[in-house]
């Protein structure tokens, strides 16, 4: 009793009078009853910013849906489309019609736009709009807002004002601020479903993005992780990006945009290694600046592989509860036959590069690569942007999220053939479920505080989660990266995915995973990325009757082939679910020049038979505790 008298002396404080408590009473009801905002799904964006940042232009289709509410039968479509381009890409689009725009143009476009944002704001109270605007004419545009047009004094007054904008030459910056205005209305929240990093130019950008955008929440991705782990000093998750990166030619992330100096890395791989076909970069030619750049990314290559297996045996040897023992494949190779031997079958091995590796004691390093690891290691727990970058990554991410009845997570929730939850067992206890998610999470987080400590336990949990069987951010047996790069038989290749992949299909199975994080209502979901829908192979995004939603669709252009499209997104509004399918973006020249946009196909998940309301939401909830609390102290005040 007493310390809640206390907690209401301090609130009391905040408020300072009766009147002030009632307002704010008043005001929280009267949000509780507005629609709920709109959130946005996004997964497995794998650095292609410029995919990414289209959807957050278009709001996955809902600017041009708006656009078609307002002006259904007063626009053609050729003109709605032009209006979207100009909404999605202001400044270049002004750019491409400066010669063909008069006053006329501009009278009438900021009227559209100004019908557009009434529109979409028609869902937030004023003061989330007045929030919303951008500073620069947030007078202006408010007073153009709320115009009577009725009213013919005022008219004139309106007229004034944009007559007066044009003459000081300030149609553009006000047309420009306004689109910008529209493209954060229409969305009010965005998931991203895990997997930024990898594959793709530019994570970095797509990061950057992130931490600029009003309203955002994060699911690690596999992808992630290695690059937090990069940063919480982790060597094998390190040379793992590295790898990655060269991959897929993407070095000069690390180089150039993460500013960390790959020099050694390179002299030492120049020193031991040669071309080799398997190691080649993946063929994006036109970024190739030479043949001789070529080779370098090649040797890099190598060589990052070969420490990642050295480190990855080491860390195997330490950790025997990880149980991953078979992924020794560098101590079960016979280095004069130039075979392995996996699972009691023998393979030939090609293009081989173990010329650092020695065959008695196969997962020591030289001298010389535990000091390029030192020095790398140094430079990636050093690397100001990469740390303002995980920093954010760690402060606005969580293993999975349970937001407006659903569930979030990247991989899966690892299960056992009959559909029971499977235990990840350790020495000091065991795991499953929610549980196992909160262990990693927590494990996560106390590794990313101590960088300097490279071997503990938290630290090699974190490449568990990248390849580990119980990983729910893998969801497969093991990694077979060591096959993909040596051995022909593709039989070799082949991942197992987790029991979870199949039954995942099941109504019942998703039900069950959802009680586990404690949903219960039948208008839940579970949200998944990480595996891409192979549309091309019939494969559908919407699972288990509808109530689970797989949205990787593979914005990663390598991986376009496979799957048909270029991605899925989710939108959930106040009338229920819709799942959106993507064509491949081509350029942004192309929406600028053709008015293209990439073709969204919408599939509606469910409409609930009920519009859903702010107290509906999450959000809802704690509103509705700031509500109890304001009313107690209502109560408790003596007059
Ligand atoms: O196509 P690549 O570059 O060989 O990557 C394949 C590897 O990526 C993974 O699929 C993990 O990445 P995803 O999370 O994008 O699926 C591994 O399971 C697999 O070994
Ligand atoms: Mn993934």
């Amino acid at each position: 009793m007493e310390e809640q008298n206390k907690y209401l002396d301090l609130l009391y404080k905040q408020y300072k009078n009766k009147e002030n408590i009632i307002s704010e009473i008043i005001n929280l009801k009267a949000i509780q009853n507005l629609p709920k905002g709109t959130e946005h799904f996004v997964s497995d964006l794998h650095g292609e910013f410029n995919a990414f940042q289209h959807l957050l232009r278009n709001g996955s289709g809902n600017v041009k849906e708006k656009i078609n509410d307002v002006f259904n039968n007063e626009l053609t479509d050729k003109e709605k489309q032009i209006l979207a381009s100009l909404i999605y890409y202001p400044e270049q689009k002004l750019k491409h019609i400066e010669k063909l725009i008069d006053t006329n143009w501009y009278r009438q476009t900021i009227d559209q736009l100004i019908r557009l944002i009434k529109f979409s704001a028609s869902k937030y109270t004023r003061s989330k709009l007045r929030k919303s605007l951008p500073k620069r004419f947030s007078y202006i545009i408010e007073e153009l807002l709320y115009q009577v047009k009725t009213n013919t004094d005022k008219k004139e007054y309106y007229n004034q004002i944009i007559s007066d904008v044009l003459t000081l030459k300030q149609g553009n910056a006000l047309i420009i601020d306004l689109c910008y205005t529209i493209q954060r209305l229409v969305i009010d929240h965005l998931h991203v479903v895990g997997d930024i990093y990898d594959r793709g130019p530019e994570p970095d950008k797509i990061i950057d993005a992130l931490i600029d955008y009003h309203s955002v929440d994060i699911q690690w991705g596999n992808h992630d992780i290695i690059w937090i782990g990069a940063a919480a000093g982790s060597p094998l998750c390190m040379m793992n990006i590295i790898r990655i990166s060269a991959r897929y030619n993407n070095l000069d992330i690390i180089e150039d945009t993460y500013g960390i100096n790959l020099r050694p890395l390179l002299t030492y791989a120049e020193k031991y290694y040669l071309d080799n076909e398997a190691f080649r970069p993946k063929p994006t030619p036109e970024t190739y600046s030479s043949k001789e750049e070529l080779l370098e990314t090649t040797k890099m290559h190598q060589a990052a592989a070969i420490l990642q297996f050295k480190l990855e045996e080491q860390l195997v040897q330490r950790r025997p509860e990880f149980d991953m023992d078979h992924r020794k494949l560098l101590s079960h190779t016979n280095f004069d036959q130039l075979t392995v031997s996996i699972k009691g079958k023998e393979h030939p091995l090609t293009n081989t590069c173990f010329m650092t590796v020695n065959p008695d004691k196969p997962s020591v390093l030289t001298p010389e690569e535990e000091e390029i690891i030192e020095r790398l290691m140094q430079n990636f727990i050093h690397s100001e942007k990469l740390k303002r970058h995980t920093d954010f990554l760690v402060k606005k991410g969580n293993m999975y999220l349970v937001y407006n009845d659903n569930l979030l997570i990247h991989g899966c929730v690892p299960l056992n053939k009959d559909g029971s939850l499977k235990e990840f067992k350790l020495t000091d206890g065991s795991y499953k479920g929610k549980e196992l998610l909160d262990f990693f999470e927590t494990s996560l987080r106390k590794a990313y505080t101590c960088p300097e400590t490279y071997d503990d336990f938290n630290t090699d949990l974190l490449w568990y989660l990248w390849s580990g069987e119980n990983s729910s951010l893998f969801g497969k047996k093991e990694m077979t990266t060591f096959e993909r790069y040596f051995i022909e038989d593709k039989s070799t290749h082949i991942e197992e995915k987790n029991a979870y992949y199949t039954l995942r299909e099941n109504e019942e199975t998703i039900s069950f995973i959802l009680s586990e994080f404690g949903l219960y209502k039948d208008d839940s979901h579970l949200i998944n990325g990480h595996t891409p829908v192979k549309e091309i192979k019939g494969e559908t995004p919407i699972k288990a009757g509808g109530k689970m939603l797989v949205i990787d669709g593979g914005f990663s252009k390598p991986y376009q082939k496979t799957t048909g499209i270029a991605g899925y997104t989710l939108l959930y509004n106040s009338y229920g679910m819709q799942l959106v399918a993507h064509k491949p973006f081509s350029s942004v020249e192309e929406v600028i020049l053709q008015n293209d946009d990439i073709v969204s196909i919408k599939r509606i998940v469910d409409r609930p038979v009920e519009r859903k309301y702010v107290r509906d939401t999450t959000i809802g909830s704690s509103l509705q505790g700031q509500i109890n609390d304001l009313t107690k102290l209502l109560n408790y005040l003596p007059y």
